[in-house]
């Protein structure tokens, strides 16, 4: 019987043979944190053990809130940097044009590689599937014991195969595809599975729409989320890998799955997911001309290049008719965009251009919404008071159709703006 990615993955990081449902205890090649950090520092100062075990593994990107908008963020980042400097711990990005949304600066860094066990103290730590490895988020009292024993346990995971094939149509992009799959699985729809995606539809696609894709894995319920790590991916961490442990590890033809889906890109439109739930979802057509109130560009789920030139190609010559903020997902994206000539499209356009972090996609700052105010956003959640505010409303989009919602002032299908 074959393996699945996830049963290899495993199987490699335990040193033997392992099936799906099986306990094993792994130890993690790298472990993220960010601005939680410090709450999980206070917590593994409990634990009783003076050194975390392995320091050279652990990484600290500071991006929830940057600069601090608050005494008690503030707080958190001094902890972090204290903890920083007392355990040694070499993979630190401060609040300095280095460091960005923590899920991007891994898979910039080169810590995302095929193959290798991640954990994170944050849900959407499953974007670096996109490389190829077996990533997913852990709690912060989880992570506090990762860092005193370098272990971690797992159940192995049963896995879910999502067959993509052909390629989006103009003003379609991986934003839509994911909203359209998570509206039909549902936010359970593959709980504590992983979720593996084939195809030609990906292997179409660039790394930073399988990052997209991934990185939506937790919103319905996936364990981990990844694509096979092809010759792009090979490529792309050919300059900067920071582990020599990887190996490009895939299911095998015969694998064994729990369930199993099938897609046409071509098929795919542009929608939304409506508020309050991300299985909300929409086609176009359904929720064009709902009036809007805010344009929020940017995430971990797609604050990227790619995204930010796309989003720009709608916005040329034009101007937005309600607050748009843009943030880079990181400040390489963020000089690339310079470079590129993208600021100025946004800044003519009226689009204000915020340091990369995560902004206000978790409602911490620079775009709180009033009651009654609905925004559109790349980000991928769309909970209540998420933006900040109990009475206010998020639609989950692509980044051309913020950018013509923007245009507009209300939601809008950017086919009609290509
Ligand atoms: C703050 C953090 C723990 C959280 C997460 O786990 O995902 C945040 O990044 C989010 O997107 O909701
Ligand atoms: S950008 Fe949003 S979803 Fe991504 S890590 Fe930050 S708060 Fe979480």
């Amino acid at each position: 019987m074959g393996k699945t990615f996830a049963e290899k993955a495993l199987g490699k990081a335990a040193g033997y043979e392992v099936v799906a449902n099986q306990v094993v205890t792994v130890e993690p090649d790298w472990c993220m944190s960010h601005d939680n950090g410090a709450p999980i520092a206070r917590t593994f100062k409990k634990i009783g053990v003076k050194n975390v075990k392995y320091p050279e593994r652990i990484c600290f990107i500071l991006d929830h809130a940057v600069p601090a908008p608050s005494s008690d963020h503030a707080v958190n980042h001094k902890e972090v940097r204290e903890f920083v400097k007392e355990q040694g711990i070499p993979n630190f990005y401060d609040v300095k044009s280095e460091g960005g949304v923590c899920h991007q600066k891994m898979c910039e860094e080169g810590y995302a590689l095929p193959g290798l066990v991640m954990v994170g103290s944050d849900s959407h730590t499953c974007t670096y599937g996109a490389y190829g490895a077996f990533s997913t988020g852990i709690g912060r009292s989880e992570m506090a014991a990762v860092w005193a024993t370098g272990k971690l346990w797992f159940k192995v995971p049963e896995s879910m195969k999502v067959v993509v094939t052909g390629k989006f149509k103009p003003g379609v992009s991986a934003k839509d595809f994911i909203l359209k799959f998570i509206g039909d699985v549902r936010a359970d729809g593959a709980d504590y599975m992983s979720v593996e995606f084939h195809g030609d539809g990906i292997e179409n696609m660039s790394i930073a729409e399988r990052m997209t894709l991934c990185n939506m894995g937790i919103e319905f319920g996936a364990k981990n989320a990844v694509c096979k790590p092809d010759q792009k991916v090979l490529d792309a961490i050919k300059a900067n890998a920071k582990s020599d442990k990887w190996e490009p590890l895939w299911a095998d033809e015969d694998a064994v799955y729990a369930a199993e889906y099938h897609y046409d890109l071509g098929d795919i439109e542009p929608g939304v997911a409506k508020p309050h739930k991300v299985d909300n979802y929409a086609p176009i057509e359904e929720v064009k001309g709902t009036p809007i109130h805010e344009a929020f560009l940017g995430s971990c789920t797609n604050g990227r290049i790619e995204d930010l030139r796309l989003a720009a190609g709608i916005l040329k010559g034009k101007k937005v008719a309600v607050r748009t903020v843009v943030i880079p997902a990181s400040w390489i994206v963020y000089r690339q965009a310079m470079k590129e000539g993208l600021f100025d499209i946004f800044l003519d356009a009226g689009c204000i251009i915020c340091n990369p972090g995560c902004g206000p996609c978790m409602g911490n700052h620079e775009g709180i919404l009033a009651p009654g105010e609905a925004a559109i956003s790349t980000a991928n959640r769309n909970f209540k008071g998420r933006m900040g505010d109990k009475e206010s409303f998020i639609y989950l989009a692509s980044p051309m159709t913020v950018a013509a919602s923007a245009i507009k002032g209300e939601i809008s299908d950017p086919r009609e703006a290509l």
